[in-house]
C-alpha cells in the first residue's frame, strides 16, 4: 500500500509485483482480473524481455478487465553501458500500443514517481465518470438530509438557539 497525491487527492494505492517466472503465470493471471493499473516492464539491458512484452500484453488483453489503464516501462535506465534496447524502441511499441512509456531506474529513482503518479492520474480519469456520479448521489444525499432536518424543525426553530427539539 502506497498514498500518493494527484491534483490534490491523496489516492491510497495497492502495488502487487508479480512473478515473471514462466512456472508462476498461472497465479500472476490471477492478480490481473482486480487490476485497474498495469506497468508493462521490460529491462532496457536485455532484448528478450523486451520481446516478451507482447505475450505479456496479450495476457493482460485476455485476464485483466476491459478498461485497465496500462503504462509501458523500460527500467534499468541507469545500466546505460549494457542497453540493448533503444528508447525509440520502447516509444514505438508504445506507441503501437496506445501507451504511455517511461524509462525508470529503480537504482536512481529516475521516472519511479512519475510513472506511478501518471498511472494513477489515468485510473482516476477511467473512473472519473463513476467518481463525479458518486459526488452528485452524495450532495444529492446530503441535501436530501438537510431538508429533512428543516422540515422537522418547529417554526421559526433555526433561528432561536434556545429551542429544544427532544
Ligand atoms: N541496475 C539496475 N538494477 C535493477 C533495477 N531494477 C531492478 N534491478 C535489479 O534487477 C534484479 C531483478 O530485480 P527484481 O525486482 O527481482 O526483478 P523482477 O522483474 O521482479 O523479477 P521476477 O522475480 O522475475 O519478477 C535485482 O538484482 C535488482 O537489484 C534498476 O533500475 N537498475
Amino acid at each position: 500500500m502506497k498514498t500518493i497525491e494527484v491534483d490534490g487527492i491523496k489516492v491510497r494505492i495497492q502495488i502487487w509485483d508479480t512473478a515473471g517466472q514462466e512456472r508462476y503465470q498461472t497465479i500472476t493471471k490471477q492478480y490481473y482480473r482486480r487490476a485497474q493499473g498495469i506497468f508493462l516492464v521490460y529491462d532496457i539491458s536485455s532484448e528478450r524481455s523486451y520481446q516478451h512484452i507482447m505475450k505479456w500484453a496479450s495476457d493482460v488483453d485476455e485476464y485483466a478487465p476491459d478498461g485497465v489503464q496500462k503504462i509501458l516501462i523500460g527500467n534499468k535506465a541507469d545500466e546505460e553501458q549494457k542497453r540493448q534496447v533503444g528508447r525509440d524502441q520502447g516509444l514505438q511499441l508504445a506507441k503501437e500500443y496506445g501507451m504511455d512509456f517511461y524509462e525508470t531506474s529503480a537504482c536512481t529513482n529516475l521516472n519511479i514517481k512519475e510513472s506511478f503518479t501518471r498511472l494513477t492520474e489515468l485510473v482516476l480519469q477511467a473512473h472519473k465518470k463513476e467518481l463525479d456520479g458518486l459526488r452528485t448521489y452524495a450532495a444529492d444525499e446530503l441535501n436530501l438530509a438537510e431538508l429533512e432536518e428543516e422540515e422537522r424543525k418547529p417554526d421559526g426553530a433555526e433561528n432561536s438557539p434556545k429551542t429544544c427539539w427532544c
